[in-house]
């Protein structure tokens, strides 16, 4: 797991050979371990340089052993050999010298860093924090407001920042193995008391505490609750106050505290799910090792409201010509200033010349006629969808590929109007698409694997998440949120506010509660779906009394807001009141407080306090059980997929781990015994009833998330 080498004759090249990214697994720090002390005992060897196999220097601790305690040689004894060392040591960083990795550089008396190498300390986004040295040595090196920046946030910085930060001794666009080489033999004469960093004089501003009150700030606004980063500034104040190595001992004692943290395991595993997420794979075997992608040059986006603007960004952004599609001369030309400000905006914020010439505006569909892809984004409505289709399909040449934006109309009505059913499929992205991550691939019944690869290929190459999912109303990630928005609602006709049920999510973790978000994308995009779907307005069987829709609990109060004109932000009310009609700063609305009150006397429901647990495990737990439910019919493949997609479109709290993972972190059995207290205590609401899933993992002594795909796979897939 290290090579070693003796290269012109004094210098030992050690080699991390681990792939894909030589992290320091055990065998990996047993063979460093060793080849050090060979190095170090040879009195033929004057320096040492290690690299990393295949142009990746190291992408830190392997990850996957964190799930055992740690065992095998110890990388602080190591690091603290390496730095004490009488032979000059330098680290050649190609790729990534990253967490571990980057704490083996620093220990090392010169780095030396390929102009494309990426470096950092990320161990906070998985819950931990640099314990290898890392809080102690980076401070030292770099000062404490970078250090402090750098550990807390996890950002990775180029090998150009590093070296104005004093990371990196110098870059070079040759190869930094060669590079290393070269400065290893001149290094062999130089004194090394000023490269061991650990005995640095701490470099210290004035202002200390101030320092490290805006930064706990700082990040308790940012990351409610989680741990890692107020471990990470408590570890950094440690190398700012006191010595080496009592320093280097609280890191390991802040370390301990978290390393077997529920967070720490719930981010851990959103690293692996979103890998897992990316390798899809359909019943017919057909999966992303196996299918080739299409090759996109030439897109066209049809719809330019929202939606079709973002798509068209993301698109031009990669370098993909676009076409944009509008049916009036003024929704046209609204739509080119928003794509080129966007546009305009986004090349100057990451230093690049905004790429205007692959963009084309226009009124007629017979421009389409040539891409290779088109994707669909007119407003929601099948009938208008089904003409746009059929019209695509006489245009478009035979090798186009048509893919649809729909939030959860179904994608297969829509192939069945084409004369390429199998050339169609869904992409759904999230507003707005050219910020959001997420990208849910809708995979219909008829779809080709070559569609299903283009899809997902393309949108990686838009730096989006991407989750092959099946076609049902709703998809994966908006089918599951009606069953917590409807709890919501019908929270708030029990008895709670809009400010209660926000403030328990808010203090679970997400960003914004469910009335907050509400407000935010705005009231009228789910009563007009609701209103397609018959749940409200003219098309509502008469027969229903308000508050009960086809044979269910139904809660109209998000009609009777959206039909007094409260439709969120953009009116200066919604389920909150704002300072102006696009205000942002909400306020509780007495107003709502009335009409929640009025509501309660009419239907004669008694309120009542409701706690924070009953709040939270109402909203979570009944959005968990319809996750189960997603998995036994075939909607989604694995937990994993819909825990990236409640991740990355939802803003679930990554150290919670998504909803599925926070199901089994609270325990299956659990989860199982209050729905079923929810349920009975209320029977009219079919998605507190447990699903047979559930039922059958708890009756199969509730094995661990990574297990459930094989309780799963006798199930039929819809992918
Ligand atoms: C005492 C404790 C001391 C130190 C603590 C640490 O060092 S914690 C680890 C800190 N390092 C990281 O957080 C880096 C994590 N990795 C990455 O960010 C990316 O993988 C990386 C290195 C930038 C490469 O990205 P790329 O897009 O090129 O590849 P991909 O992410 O798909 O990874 C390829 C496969 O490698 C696996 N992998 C990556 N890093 C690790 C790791 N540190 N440990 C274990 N495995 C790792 C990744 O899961 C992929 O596996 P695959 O089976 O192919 O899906």
């Amino acid at each position: 797991m290290a090579r070693y080498e003796l290269v012109k004759g004094s210098l030992a090249l050690i080699t991390l050979t681990n792939p894909p990214v030589n992290a320091l697994s055990s065998a990996v720090r047993y063979g460093i371990t060793e080849k050090i002390k060979r190095a170090l005992g040879d009195p033929k060897v004057k320096a040492v340089v290690i690299c990393g196999e295949n142009e990746r220097f190291c992408g830190g601790a392997d990850i996957r052993e964190f799930a055992a305690p740690m065992r095998g040689h110890s990388l602080v004894m190591l690091f603290d050999d390496i730095e004490a060392g009488e032979k000059p040591v330098i680290a050649a960083i190609e790729g990534v010298a990253l967490g571990g990795g980057f704490e083996l550089a620093l220990a090392c008396h010169y780095r030396i860093a390929h102009s494309k190498a990426r470096l950092g300390l990320p161990e906070v986004t998985l819950g931990l924090l640099p314990a290898a040295g890392g809080t102690q040595r980076l401070p030292r090196l770099i000062g404490i407001p970078a250090a402090l920046e750098l550990i807390t946030t996890g950002h990775h910085v180029s090998a150009q920042e590093a070296l104005k930060l004093g990371m990196v001794d110098q870059i070079t666009d040759e190869n930094a193995c060669k590079m290393a080489v070269e400065f290893a033999l001149r290094a062999v004469a130089k004194p090394l008391s000023s490269r061991r960093i650990s005995t640095l004089t701490m470099p210290c501003p004035p202002n200390l505490d101030a320092l490290f009150e805006a930064v706990t700030m700082q990040v308790q606004k940012k990351a409610r609750g989680v741990m890692a980063p107020l471990a990470c500034i408590q570890a950094v104040r440690a190398a700012a106050t006191l010595p080496y190595s009592k320093g280097m001992k609280r890191e390991s004692e802040l370390m301990a505290s978290l390393f077997s943290s529920s967070q720490a395991r719930a981010l851990q595993y959103c690293f692996f799910a979103q890998r897992t997420a990316g390798k899809w794979t359909l019943p017919s075997g057909a999966q992303w090792s196996n299918i080739k992608p299409r090759d996109i040059r030439r897109a066209a986006v049809i719809g330019l409201g929202t939606m079709g603007r973002g798509i068209a960004v993301s698109l031009a952004r990669v370098g993909i010509s676009v076409i944009a599609v509008e049916t009036e001369k003024k929704l046209l030309e609204t739509g080119r200033q928003m794509v080129i400000g966007m546009l305009e905006r986004d090349a100057k914020r990451r230093g690049v010349t905004a790429s205007l010439y692959l963009l084309q505006f226009t009124l007629s569909l017979q421009d389409v006629k040539d891409v290779d892809i088109v994707i669909e984004a007119v407003f929601e409505d099948m009938s208008l969808k089904k003409r746009l289709f059929r019209d695509l399909s006489k245009v478009c040449r035979p090798s186009t590929l048509l893919y649809t934006n729909t939030s959860g109309l179904d994608v297969d009505a829509l192939a069945g109007v084409t004369d390429r059913p199998h050339m169609v499929a869904g992409m759904h992205f999230f507003s707005p698409a050219h910020v959001m991550k997420l990208l849910e691939v809708i995979c219909g019944p008829r779809s080709s694997s070559e569609t299903i690869a283009t899809a997902m290929s393309l949108g990686k190459r838009m730096g989006k998440v991407c989750v092959a999912v099946g076609n049902c109303p709703g998809f994966v990630g908006n089918r599951m949120v009606k069953t917590y928005t409807d709890q919501a609602n019908f929270l708030l006709e029990e008895g709670a506010t809009p400010e209660q049920v926000d403030g328990a999510l808010e203090e679970f973790g997400f960003a914004m509660g469910v009335f907050r978000m509400s407000d935010l994308a705005g009231l009228d995009v789910g009563w007009r779906i609701r209103k397609e779907s018959g749940l409200t307005g003219p098309d509502v069987d008469p027969k229903d009394p308000p508050h009960r829709r086809q044979g269910h609990r139904y809660s109209p109060i998000p009609d009777m807001l959206c039909e007094q004109g409260r439709m969120g932000q953009k009116t200066g009310c919604g389920w909150y009141v704002y300072e102006k009609p696009g205000g942002t700063e909400a306020k509780p609305d007495p107003l709502i407080q009335k009409l929640l009150e009025g509501y309660r006397v009419r239907y004669s429901i008694q309120p009542r306090k409701i706690s924070s647990q009953e709040l939270i495990e109402r909203c979570l737990y009944v959005l968990a059980n319809e996750g189960f439910r997603v998995l036994e019919d075939g909607i989604a493949v694995q937990p994993e997929d819909i825990d990236v997609i409640y991740l990355f479109g939802y803003g679930f709290p990554r150290h919670r781990g998504g909803p599925m993972f926070y199901a089994n972190m609270v325990g299956l059995g659990r989860v199982l015994d209050r729905l079923e207290h929810y349920h009975h205590a209320h029977p009219d609401v079919p998605h507190l009833k447990p699903s047979q899933l559930l039922k059958k993992l708890v009756a199969c002594g509730s094995p661990p998330i990574q297990k459930w795909k094989e309780h799963i796979k006798t199930m039929h897939s819809h992918l």
